[in-house]
Order: C-alpha cells, then sequence, then structure tokens
C-alpha cells in the first residue's frame, strides 16, 4: 500500500519559490490501477516523482507498506525502489542496447548472474509479445513496440509498484489501447499495483479502478472512477468530464440540463418515456456514454424549450421517476 500523507514539494528558483504541490493525502490500495489525471503544469510528474523519492518532498511523507520513505538511509532506498518500477512518456530506454539487454539492465545492476537475467528477461519479453524482436535496437522499433520493450524492463527485478508517467500520451490511439490493456492484464495476472499518471481521460476511464484529479498542486477530488465520472464535484473534474458543447449551450441564453446516468439507468429509455410522458419536446445537444468496467456511464446535455410550464414539465418527470440532473443556465 502506498500511503501519501501532507506531502509537499516546492522548488527554489532563481525567481521565487514554486510549489509544486500542496497538502496532497492519498492511499493507493495493493492490487488496484490508482489513477492521477490533471492539466499541464498540475503537478502530476512531481507527485509522481516524489512516490519513489526521484524528488524529495518538502513536507510530509510517502509510506510504503507502512515504511517511510523519507526517513530512510540511502541503502535502503535504493533497495526499496527496486519493488517499484517505473514507465516513461519517452520509453527511457538505452539505445546501444538491444531488447534483450535492455530488459537484462536492472537485472545486472541488481547482480543476477547473465544467464538467469537472460531467461528471466526472455520470458518478460515473450510476455510482452517481443520474441522475435530480441536482437533489434530501439531505433527499430515503434513507439508501442518500445514501450513494451520498457514495460518488460520495469517488471525485470519483480516490482510490487509500477508508476506510469504519461506512459501512453506519445502513442496513437490504437497503439495507446494495446499498450492499456497490456498494463492491465499484468495487474490482473501479477498482481502488481499500477499507478497512472496521465491528462486523459480516456485512459481514466479505461483502467483505474480509482482517480485522484489534482488541480493547481492539490487534489480536487478523488474516489471511484464510476463515481468521479457520474457526478463529477470540482470544477476541474467538470472541465475534464463534461462536454466541451457544455460552453456552446451556455452562448445560446436557452435553458439547458445535463443528465447523469448510471450504468442501470442509461439502460432505460429515458428520453423518448419522458417525451412520451410530458409531451415536451426537448433537444439533445450532447451525449456521451462511456464504458467503465463492463458498466455504463453517461451524460447528456439537452435545451429545454424557454417557456416555464413547459420546461417544469421536463423538472417534474426527472424529479419524479429520480433521475439525477443539473440545471447549467
Ligand atoms: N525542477 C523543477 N524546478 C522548478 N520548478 C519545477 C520543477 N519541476 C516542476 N516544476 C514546476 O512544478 C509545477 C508542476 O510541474 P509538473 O511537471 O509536476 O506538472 P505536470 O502536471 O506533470 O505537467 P505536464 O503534464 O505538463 O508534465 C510546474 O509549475 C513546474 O514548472
Amino acid at each position: 500500500m502506498i500511503e501519501i500523507k501532507n506531502l509537499e514539494k516546492s522548488f527554489k528558483t532563481s525567481y521565487g519559490t514554486i510549489t509544486a504541490l500542496k497538502d496532497i493525502n492519498l492511499t493507493v490500495n495493493d492490487g488496484e490501477i490508482f489513477g492521477i489525471i490533471g492539466l499541464s503544469g498540475a503537478g502530476k510528474s512531481t507527485l509522481v516523482r516524489c512516490i519513489n523519492l526521484l524528488e524529495r518532498p518538502t513536507k510530509g511523507e510517502v509510506v510504503l507498506d507502512g515504511k517511510s520513505l523519507t526517513t530512510l538511509k540511502k541503502k535502503e532506498l535504493l533497495k526499496v525502489r527496486q519493488s517499484i518500477g517505473m514507465i516513461f512518456q519517452g520509453f527511457n530506454l538505452l539505445e546501444q542496447r538491444n531488447v534483450l539487454k535492455n530488459v537484462c539492465y536492472p537485472l545486472e545492476i541488481a547482480g543476477v548472474k547473465k544467464a538467469d537475467a537472460e531467461k528471466k528477461a526472455k520470458e518478460l519479453i515473450e510476455m510482452v509479445g517481443l520474441s522475435d524482436r530480441l536482437l533489434s535496437y530501439p531505433s527499430q522499433l515503434s513507439g508501442g513496440q518500445k514501450q513494451r520493450v520498457a514495460i518488460a524492463r520495469a517488471l525485470a527485478t519483480d516490482p510490487k509498484y509500477i508508476l506510469c508517467d504519461e506512459a501512453t500520451s506519445a502513442l496513437d490511439p490504437n497503439t495507446t489501447q494495446s499498450i492499456l490493456e497490456l498494463l492491465k492484464q499484468i495487474n490482473k495476472t501479477m498482481g502488481v499495483t499500477i499507478v497512472v499518471i496521465t491528462h486523459e481521460m480516456k485512459v481514466i476511464e479505461q483502467i483505474c479502478d480509482r482517480v485522484a484529479v489534482i488541480d493547481k498542486s492539490q487534489i480536487a477530488e478523488s474516489g471511484k472512477v464510476s463515481t468521479v465520472f457520474a457526478n463529477p464535484k470540482s470544477d476541474i473534474a467538470k472541465e475534464l468530464i463534461l462536454p466541451k458543447s457544455k460552453t456552446d449551450a451556455h452562448i445560446t441564453g436557452k435553458k439547458s440540463i445535463r443528465l447523469v446516468f448510471d450504468g442501470e439507468k442509461s439502460r432505460r429509455s429515458i428520453i423518448a418515456d419522458m417525451i412520451l410522458s410530458t409531451q415536451v419536446p426537448v433537444n439533445i445537444m450532447y451525449a456521451d456514454t462511456k464504458d467503465i468496467d463492463g458498466t455504463a456511464y453517461g451524460h447528456m446535455l439537452l435545451e429545454l424549450p424557454d417557456d416555464e410550464v413547459q420546461s417544469g414539465k421536463i423538472f417534474a418527470y426527472l424529479d419524479t421517476n429520480g433521475i439525477a440532473y443539473e440545471k447549467e443556465v
């Protein structure tokens, strides 16, 4: 389990002190995939680098399986770091080494015999689907293949945790999908706990169990992905999750509402039933449904008639039927 307690990180620069993280409190449970999402500059990379103490927190602590990392001596910290694999947006492979030697590298550092290291590396390379590229160099691989090598390398020392810093941000949508599936498979079959840092909502919705939304150096909200998606509370979560066309609806000056569907309700024909029952026409401005762990979640933006009586019928219908909505104007 990773516990981040009252963590703060500031950088002293020639133009003043920059606070990158403020009062961060988070717990990542064993076996889960935990997402941290935020806009550029929110503090995501600093946070992930504080987890393995590549950055030393200015205040607060990081507790890994009950051990406070900030109090560890250098040697102990290096040992703990072997239980934390890391993958990056830019892959960070050694260009002068082939695939096999890249994956062997952390094992060499850990003092594993060459034959044992190669055996282990080959197993991992097979698991990530690159057995036929053992002797290829990074420059001969695609971005997705490079990330697969980086994943195999991160797994070489049997880490309990993997930290992914924008691991799919440099990849096209199909490759992103296949890398996310690989991470999910590693989580399920090897029981590795994964922390995913991203600015992309689709990464969170596809593989994460829980999510923390970070904004301006602080956690704006956190919780189960389905809960945060169904009912984002903070402005930043709304901005990241809700449709962009919401802004357009404001410009029209008409009455609009946002319906929030949970997994169960999204399967009912709510809009058709509502229109038939109230005889009030509505305009669907935007609809977006997501599949999170096999359950559908969604948002729909509806424009209602300006007439108070007509729109009142819609509100009454939604209230009576227990359908969550927010008034947008
Ligand atoms: N070594 C450093 N020295 C000074 N300021 C830093 C340093 N590292 C990060 N910062 C500042 O801390 C803040 C958070 O940066 P960070 O890289 O963690 O954000 P991020 O959410 O990962 O952004 P991005 O998605 O663009 O990488 C930024 O204002 C950044 O300029």
